[in-house]
């Protein structure tokens, strides 16, 4: 197969792509459900190929085919690289298809597009999000450098991926990983000369430069959202989870500082930037709020989370960053554990299914009250905890908010991201004292997606409930420092939910017009 040089789109066309019937495999268990629809794991029957189907969802649309499942085709059939998800093949199903309650398929064309792609055992969201299981720096910088490596690789084949996050980096146990959906990537021009939408990128991954409405960016939109998943492998939980736009902007100033023509040239004239600007200057406290990070980390940290696009490091210096060459070292990726599958979409339903038990056991405790007794309760001076102080109080095992039992990808349609776990999750990590720890096995720990940003767009915000700009969000977590980095408070809301994408109720509207 011809591979696409840099910049230009494989012309080779699969002649048989299409015209293989979804029935040649056996579907074996749902494993994600986004915006496309469901995904799944399936067997292929000839070969027993262990492979992931993605149902591209025809039943919103009423212009025929998804714009967005042509643009990840397309695009995905153009990049081949090891750090890049293989689309393997476009399958269909000729007839009506049932879902797994037995329901027919509401899609009008009575059949069913399928994407399959090679299996992932793991997301790194649902991967982090398994209890007890902490990444070790050397891991930490093996999927780093895979992940810059897949981004790179993206950059110099002139596509933008616009939705780095966790559920999107899928990992298979030998320890590679891949950037995965690219529904709303694109490809860019090195000129920036077309216009193209800023609402994209899930909230929490999403730059400045976007959020103050800018239409023209590049490559350095992936490398924010690199940042903020980096500073989430070592903090241990997500470092910027705003609940709207707004919020989101004045977190980024709060950590970050505040923008101004000294440090982001031109920032004054982003069209948003009189809505947001903050009253009085805000210093920038990364190395502070990070101070438990080793130097190389938080000098990367810091030259992704530049507030000034031009001046954030490429994927290409940021792989030959002090950090990665620094001891320890990333290991490789085949020395990493082996871990039973883990999709957002699978700890998350466990997740819920944990918190019905305990709703269950709580209701048959009040029907059937255990008889009175004089003798004190039983101190527990080790063991387990109980495990819905595990969870941290904005697990959504404790939040009294409905449970948001899947991210902003999966079936909890209108609603922001769940809570990810709560402080106490995660333990501090980098060197803090003067060593990694180098063990390469599991560990406790975790790591949490983020919110579907609120719907709408133009500007901006107007009765959203924002804070004066200027003024502190509900409650930073910022300037506490880890492990008291608390953001409670920021978690349980409502975002103003919308559809299951970052673009709005249906990303694919969003490509009809100007805006790209
Ligand atoms: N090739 C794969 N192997 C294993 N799991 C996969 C694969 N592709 C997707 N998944 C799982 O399905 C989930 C959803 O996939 P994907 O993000 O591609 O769908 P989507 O409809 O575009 O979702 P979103 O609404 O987040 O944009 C992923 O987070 C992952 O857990």
């Amino acid at each position: 197969m011809a591979v696409a040089g840099p910049g230009q789109l494989n012309v080779e066309e699969y002649p048989s792509w299409g015209s293989r019937s979804v029935d040649c495999f056996e579907k074996l268990e749902q494993i994600g459900e986004g915006t496309y629809g469901q995904v799944y794991m399936a067997r292929e029957i000839r070969t027993g190929e262990i492979v992931a189907l993605k149902k591209i969802r025809m039943d919103n649309e009423k212009e025929g085919f998804p714009i967005t499942a042509i643009r990840e085709i397309k695009i995905l059939k153009k990049l081949h690289h090891e750090n890049v998800i293989k689309l393997k093949e476009i399958v269909t199903s000729p007839g009506p298809e049932t879902d797994e309650q037995g329901n027919q398929d509401g899609n009008k064309f009575k059949g069913g597009i399928y994407m399959v792609f090679e299996y992932m055992d793991h997301d790194l969201t649902g991967l982090a999000d398994r209890p007890g299981l902490r990444f070790t720096v050397p891991q930490i910088k093996c999927y780093m450098k895979q992940l810059l490596t897949g981004l790179h690789y993206c950059h110099v084949n002139q596509v933008l991926h616009r939705d780095i996050k966790g559920s999107n980096l899928l990992i298979d146990n030998e320890g590679n990983l891949k950037l995965a959906d690219f529904g709303l990537a694109r490809s860019f021009s090195t000129d920036h000369t077309g216009n193209l939408t800023n609402r994209v990128i899930t909230l929490w991954y999403r730059p400045p430069e976007l959020l103050l409405g800018a239409t023209k960016y590049g490559p350095a939109v992936d490398m924010w959202s690199v940042g903020c998943i980096f500073a989430e492998l070592l903090n241990g939980k997500p470092i910027l989870p705003g609940k709207n736009e707004p919020e989101q902007l004045n977190k980024i100033f709060e950590l970050c500082g505040s923008p101004d023509e000294l440090n982001w040239p031109g920032v004054s004239k982003m069209p948003w930037y009189n809505n947001f600007k903050p009253p009085r200057p805000m210093k920038r406290r990364i190395r502070e709020v990070f101070r438990h990070f080793d130097r190389h980390a938080l000098d990367l940290l810091d030259s992704m989370l530049t507030l000034n696009p031009e001046k954030r490091i490429t994927a290409q210096d940021a792989l030959v960053a002090e950090y990665f060459w620094n001891d320890p070292l990333p290991c490789d990726p085949k020395s990493l554990p082996k871990y039973e599958s883990s999709h957002e979409f699978q700890t998350k339903k466990k997740r819920q299914q944990q918190r019905q038990n305990e709703e269950t056991a709580k209701r048959q405790k009040l029907q059937h009250p255990q008889p009175h007794t004089r003798l004190p309760p039983i101190q527990h001076t080790g063991g387990q905890a109980h495990p819905s102080h595990w969870h941290g109080p904005n697990h959504p095992i404790n939040n009294p908010q409905p449970p948001v039992s899947a991210g902003p990808s999966h079936h909890q349609y209108g609603r922001p991201r769940g809570p990810p776990g709560g402080p106490n999750r995660y333990p501090p990590s980098g060197n803090q004292s003067g060593g990694y720890n180098q063990n390469r096995g599991a560990q406790v720990g975790g790591y949490s997606g983020g919110p579907y940003p609120p719907q709408g767009r133009g500007p901006p915000y107007a009765g959203s409930g924002m804070p004066a700009p200027g003024q502190r969000g509900a409650a930073s977590g910022y300037g506490v420092g880890p492990p008291n980095y608390s953001q409670s408070s920021q978690f349980g809301g409502s975002a103003g939910g919308r559809g299951p994408n970052p673009m709005g109720g249906n990303r694919n509207q969003q490509y009809g017009g100007w805006q790209q």
